[in-house]
């Protein structure tokens, strides 16, 4: 039997369901529900913590789970201090960038400004290893969240946190310092050195269907034979078009999958060309 960990709550926790269930898994009905098992599969779901997946996979009593790389990066344990777990695949939701930030009033608008301050942060091993690798002296307040706040009740002159829209950090009067630490988003993960069961292949199959059916369309056009060859320059597809013969002389049929965010421009380009009937459908799932 497969065990996998999701995130129970938190912004991963939905699409981390939601992406199990369009490739085929069974999910919890309730959020109350701790664990759920799926026979068709023969695969158990535990429903965690986002920050301790990555523990539950490195002690190896779950084979992979779902939760942010930087949640990964924070709880993989430093060489040589027991197993750990490894990104196996990135899951193309919950993006987020770790960055520094503190009070526009503060006065702080360098990384290298920030030594000798007090830095708020969820994340602790994460910003202590950066602050090593740049070589500044701070100290680092370990907060559980809503660590925007910490400046203005003033137990830290900075924060280092998550940052997807900007929103929380605007409405906390924070701004943004320096590159970001790090980019994360949803991951899977698995013990490192394990070797890779059926079953795991079998889960990697089935999500990257799922973003590949996320990221492409269908595509079906007629076009007169004499523009074949330049009209499937434009959408060349994965292997190849398909190209079949259509009833009215002189003329094909072609379907291809194309890039969701090329759609519009491949239909204009085809259009001007000569295409006519171009065909736009969405792909609900796919093995490639
Ligand atoms: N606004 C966001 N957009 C995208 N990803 C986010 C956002 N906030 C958090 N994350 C990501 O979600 C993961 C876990 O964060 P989450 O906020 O769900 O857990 P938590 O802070 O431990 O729990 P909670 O917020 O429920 O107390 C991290 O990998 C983080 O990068
Ligand atoms: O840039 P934004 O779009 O505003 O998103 C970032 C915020 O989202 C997360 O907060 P969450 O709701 O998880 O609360 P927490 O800080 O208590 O974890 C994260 O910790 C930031 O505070
Ligand atoms: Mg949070």
């Amino acid at each position: 039997m497969l065990r996998v960990a999701v995130p129970n709550k938190g912004v991963l926790s939905e699409p981390a369901a939601a992406m199990l269930a369009e490739s085929g898994y069974r999910q919890r009905r309730s959020t109350k529900d701790l664990a759920v098992y799926d026979p068709d599969s023969d695969t158990e779901f535990f429903y965690l913590r986002p920050r301790d997946i990555a523990v539950y996979v490195a002690s190896g009593t779950l084979d992979v789970g779902i939760t942010g790389r930087d949640m990964l990066l924070e709880t993989t344990p430093a060489d040589g201090e027991g197993p750990a777990a490894v990104e196996v695949m990135p899951l193309g939701f919950g993006r987020s960038s770790f960055r520094f930030a503190s009070p526009v009033e503060s006065g702080i608008d360098s990384v290298e400004q920030l030594a000798g301050r007090r830095i708020a942060t969820a994340y602790p091993v994460l910003l202590q290893h950066h602050l090593q690798e740049q070589g500044i002296k701070a100290s680092v307040v370990r907060l559980d969240g809503a660590v925007e706040t910490a400046c203005r009740l003033g137990v830290a002159d900075a924060v280092c946190d998550v940052v997807e829209t900007g929103t929380t950090l605007r409405a906390a009067g924070l701004r943004i310092i320096g590159e970001p630490l790090l980019t994360s988003e949803a991951v899977l993960v698995g013990r490192e050195g394990a070797e890779e069961v059926p079953a795991v292949a079998q889960l990697r199959r089935r999500l990257r269907g799922v973003l590949v059916a996320r990221q492409y369309v269908m595509l079906d056009y007629d076009c007169p034979n004499e523009l074949l060859e330049r009209a499937t320059a434009l959408t060349p597809g994965l292997e190849g078009p398909t190209v079949s013969p259509l009833q009215t002389p002189d003329w094909s049929a072609v379907r291809a999958m194309v890039r969701q965010s090329d759609t519009n421009r491949v239909m204009d380009e085809l259009w001007e060309l000569g295409a006519r009937a171009i065909l736009v459908t969405s792909i609900h799932a796919c093995r490639l």
